[in-house]
């Protein structure tokens, strides 16, 4: 049994934790399409700054992070296409589920280009069970482009309906994370 994040690799052929997502450019793209946006998800939808510590804020008893899976893959055409790098082309991909007091709130999927592994950017291949948005934002450089927000279409009640996601650059370099939000966050007020 795989016992370290390290132990997980992503062959293509393992299933992602995050549901077919269709994106839209802006909140309110995605409002026109699906009303439902404006109740809870609104909030966490928009929010600023790092969701992992807003995450924290909110929690009673502790905040984890739980890797499912990363390493090498090839992403999706539409995620290459965001990140403007070449089709088919290696990138390494996490993915994480973000608990709060022991329970799943965010399903994360971060695809990292491997122009940006390069130099201090390895150590985002060493991230474990450290929040990537303490990284991200303990490094200023790193900023954020504008967030996009996705409907997505869950195989049942207990997978994310919504997510967001953002393009996240240092220089030349740039990742991206995806955010998607279980029932358990949004059934709680915001
Ligand atoms: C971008 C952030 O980082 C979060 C932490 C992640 C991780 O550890 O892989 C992934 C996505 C985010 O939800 C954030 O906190 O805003």
């Amino acid at each position: 049994m795989p016992s370290k994040a390290s132990d997980r690799p992503f062959p293509e052929r393992r299933r992602s934790i995050v549901p077919p997502t269709r994106w839209y450019s802006s909140f309110r793209q995605a409002c026109l399409r699906e009303p439902a946006l404006r109740g809870n998800a609104a909030y966490w939808l928009q929010v600023e700054g790092s969701l992992t510590r807003h995450l924290q804020l909110r929690c009673q008893h502790g905040f984890h992070v739980e890797v499912a899976a990363e390493g090498f893959a090839v992403p999706a055409s539409e995620e290459a296409a965001t990140l403007d790098i070449p089709e088919r082309q290696l990138a390494w991909i996490r993915e994480v589920r973000l608990c709060g007091d022991n329970e799943p709130w965010v399903l994360a999927r971060t695809i990292i280009p491997l122009h940006t592994l390069a130099g201090r950017g390895r150590r985002l291949r060493h991230l474990g069970r450290t929040p990537l948005g303490a990284w991200l934002f303990s490094h200023r450089e790193w900023t954020r482009g504008p967030l996009q927000a996705g409907l997505c279409e869950p195989a049942d009640g207990r997978q994310p309906w919504c997510a967001r996601r953002s393009v996240f650059a240092s220089g030349p370099r740039q990742l991206l994370v995806g955010e998607y939000f279980l029932p358990a966050l949004l059934d709680q007020a915001p």
